[in-house]
């Protein structure tokens, strides 16, 4: 066969998979429907979002994947596929830290697929108070860097927020130095929010020493403001480069390779059905009495749950007393997991579960 001729028949062939694939998308599509339908009969509220079930797909789809595609790329077209199944029940609405171009808004792509309706807005705050009053479904902020640690601002609002922790994403970081001008030379001034500033410090030092670094409230404003004025940079990622028209003069400027990210998915579910790899977050407060962190944390090393994270912040009703912020292992349900955080109840003077929810899958 000449390569015209096998390139004819396999190119029919993928037609073939094509009008396959799309018969079995639609088919999908109808059963998501009907699963609407059965959900709305049942009278379970306006909001078909299911965290653990959709993790679970996911998981399956890396499990099974039979190749040649990597178990992570299939999981992204599932990841697709999925949110254009949940439009169709009905359309979901996530509350971010905007403007557009963020990080934030490329975590809740991540997250939630492309067919999610974005509400961006001005702070973290304003996206607590939008979820809260019901505005929007769901919300997305961001809780710790792995280089500059953690947002302090969010665990903040945790505190005097009545919502839920359903879900988290991880989302590798990459920074690049945005300009409208033709290298890195001609940049006098830098832009970025104070964690971007701070996740490039050392190549900024290297390479732009005397170049003027200014803080602004997200990237994505940075990248606005640098593409309107010359000798002006931002440090923001692939999303605000397409959607300010600017150009990287430098890809990849952050000091740490795996610079990632995590983000919390807040709601007002106060319980996600175990997805069988889970973790549990909680806030504690405990007496400023010797042994006190030691005796609230004995429960957990008692019924062997490990514990990932522990951040403490001021309490800000009493001086020199903290709020304790933990990740467990495990979901608040697991036998193991129920009987530790009974004991930690007990010990604790503040108590709280801030939420149970799927590991992350993407
Ligand atoms: C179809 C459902 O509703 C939504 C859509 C899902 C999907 O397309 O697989 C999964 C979970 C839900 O977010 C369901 O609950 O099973």
């Amino acid at each position: 066969m000449s390569e015209q001729e096998q390139l004819r028949s396999i190119r029919e062939r993928i037609d073939a998979i094509d009008r396959e694939l799309m018969r079995l998308i639609s088919e999908r599509a109808s059963c998501a429907q009907t699963v609407a339908q059965v959900k709305r009969a049942a009278g379970s509220g306006d909001d078909y979002y299911r965290p653990e079930r959709e993790a679970q797909v996911l998981r399956q789809v890396k499990e099974a994947n039979p190749g040649p595609l990597e178990g992570e790329t299939l999981a992204r077209l599932f990841r697709e596929i999925m949110s254009a199944c949940l439009a169709l029940e009905a359309p979901l609405r996530v509350a971010f830290l905007g403007p557009e171009g963020t990080y934030t808004h490329a975590a809740v792509l991540k997250h939630f697929g492309q067919d999610v309706r974005l509400a961006p807005m001005a702070s973290l705050g304003e996206v607590f108070r939008e979820v809260e009053a019901g505005g929007c479904s769901y919300g997305v902020v961001p809780i710790e860097n792995s280089t500059e640690g953690v947002v302090n601002h969010t665990l903040d609002l945790f505190v005097q927020s009545p919502l839920f922790v359903c879900g988290e994403v991880l989302l590798r970081i990459h920074h690049h130095l945005l300009s409208s001008g033709p290298d890195v030379a001609h940049v006098q001034r830098v832009y970025a929010h104070q964690q971007a500033l701070a996740q490039c410090r050392r190549w900024l030092d290297a390479n732009l020493p005397h170049a003027d670094r200014i803080s602004l409230s997200s990237n994505a404003e940075a990248a606005q403001r640098a593409s309107q004025e010359t000798g002006s940079a931002a440090i923001a990622g692939d999303t605000a480069e397409a959607l300010y028209g600017l150009r990287a003069v430098k890809r990849n400027i952050e000091d740490h390779p795996d610079n990632t990210t995590r983000f919390l998915v807040i709601g007002r579910q106060a319980t996600i059905p175990p997805s069988g790899v889970d973790k549990t977050s909680v806030l504690v407060s405990t007496s400023n009495r010797p042994g006190a962190l030691h005796r609230l944390l004995t429960p957990l090393a008692h019924n062997g749950v490990s514990m990932s994270r522990i951040e403490s912040r001021p309490s800000r009703c009493v001086n020199w007393e903290y709020v304790y912020f933990l990740d467990i292992e495990g979901h608040s349900e697991d036998p193991d997991v129920r009987q530790a955080l009974a004991g930690l109840r007990q010990e604790a003077q503040l108590f709280r579960i801030l939420g149970a929810y799927p590991r992350a899958v993407l």
